[in-house]
């Protein structure tokens, strides 16, 4: 749906991003993540049409939308809809002329307006709010109103810059959920940048991970949590999955201490039992968890595996075949 190739913003002194290539399928939600500079924003301003690239093209439904004239532009950038962190709504009016202003800016006779702001504010569960001014409502019901905004000229694509980062854990939650349920109930494309991978756990499809203004990762996100590759792609990845043991633990271990990472079914599967059926050796379990990324448990395990050497490094090798990744994080002491 959305090609980005060879894409090269430079602003005098800065290459704020470099060489971008990437295609955005219709229908997923498509993460961007990075730390601040990395260059997010404008690859987003890039696909809002708000900057112009250096170099390079995006093609959105086969039209090549960086070579557009002005007036094609503002048509254009209708059917993308924008959520920013901090809302942008317009305090002077209220929650009904809010969402109807982008479709007056559209062009829509009053009819029309009116009868589909009402719709747009039962969509994202505010239709009780309709009268109500942007001051009055809790963060969680601004950025729902941004989205009932967004969503007023049915755009093809939904960009959503930082949209949950002044929100509280709950309220986010709730907005990532809602997203969710646009996405799948109405087919919409959506684009997030975030700096949180929480939100790339919970919501998207597919990541890329941006890094000096170029991908330096990208992939489905039940792959990236399972093996991530990067440097940067494995610290985004522990921020939400943190396995530290305590230094005592590893100084005083007697057996071998080994990081088991269950994919799919096998995450479901026996495995430790069956190890302990075949060898001779006792396992000491001292960290679990399973995640569930796009509905697929992903699980880690640390085990402590105490025996004799050749029975531990067999039933290594047992559970390695039956695992996607093993990593021995401290050998027999
Ligand atoms: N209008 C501009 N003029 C000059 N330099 C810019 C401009 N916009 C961005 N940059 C530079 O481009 C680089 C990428 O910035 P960008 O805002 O895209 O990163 P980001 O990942 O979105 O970071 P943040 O989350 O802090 O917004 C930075 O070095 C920034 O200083």
């Amino acid at each position: 749906m959305i090609q980005i190739q060879h894409l090269t913003k430079r602003y005098k002194n800065t290459t704020a991003i470099r060489n971008i290539n990437l295609t955005i399928n219709q229908g997923e939600i498509f993460g961007i993540i990075g730390y601040s500079g990395a260059g997010k924003s404008t690859l987003l301003n890039c696909l809002n049409l708000l900057e112009k690239p250096t170099e390079g093209k995006i093609i959105v439904d086969e039209e090549d939308i960086t070579v557009l004239s002005e007036k094609e532009i503002r048509k254009r950038r209708q059917k993308i809809g924008t959520i920013f962190q901090h809302f942008h709504l317009i305090s002077a009016k209220t929650v009904f002329d809010n969402v109807a202003f982008s479709l007056k800016a559209a062009g829509k006779s009053k009819e029309e307006i009116h009868f589909k702001v009402p719709k747009l504010l039962k969509l994202v569960g505010l239709q009780d709010k309709a009268n109500n001014y942007p001051a009055q409502l809790s963060g969680g019901q601004k950025q729902r109103v941004g989205i009932a905004r967004a969503l007023a000229n049915d755009p093809k694509v939904l960009l959503c810059d930082e949209a949950t980062s002044a929100l509280d854990p709950t309220t986010t939650d709730s907005i990532l959920h809602l997203l969710k349920e646009i996405n799948r109930n109405l087919g919409l494309t959506i684009v997030i940048i975030t700096h949180e991978m929480e939100v790339v756990q919970k919501i998207c499809d597919r990541v890329a991970v941006m890094e000096a203004g170029e991908i330096v990762e990208l992939g489905a996100v039940y792959d990236i949590f399972s093996a991530p590759k990067h440097p940067l792609t494995k610290e985004f990845v522990q921020s939400v999955q943190s396995f530290t043991l305590p230094d005592r633990l590893l100084q005083e271990r007697k057996g071998t201490i080994v990081k088991i990472t269950f994919r799919g079914d096998s995450a479901e599967n026996p495995i430790i039992s069956e190890t302990l059926a075949h060898y001779p050796i006792m396992i000491n379990i001292l960290h679990g968890q399973i995640s569930y990324i796009n509905d697929k448990p992903l699980g880690t395990l640390i085990i402590e595996a105490i025996g004799k050497k050749s029975d531990i490094d067999a039933a290594i090798r047992f559970i390695s075949e039956r695992t996607k990744q093993l990593e021995v994080l401290a050998d027999v002491a």
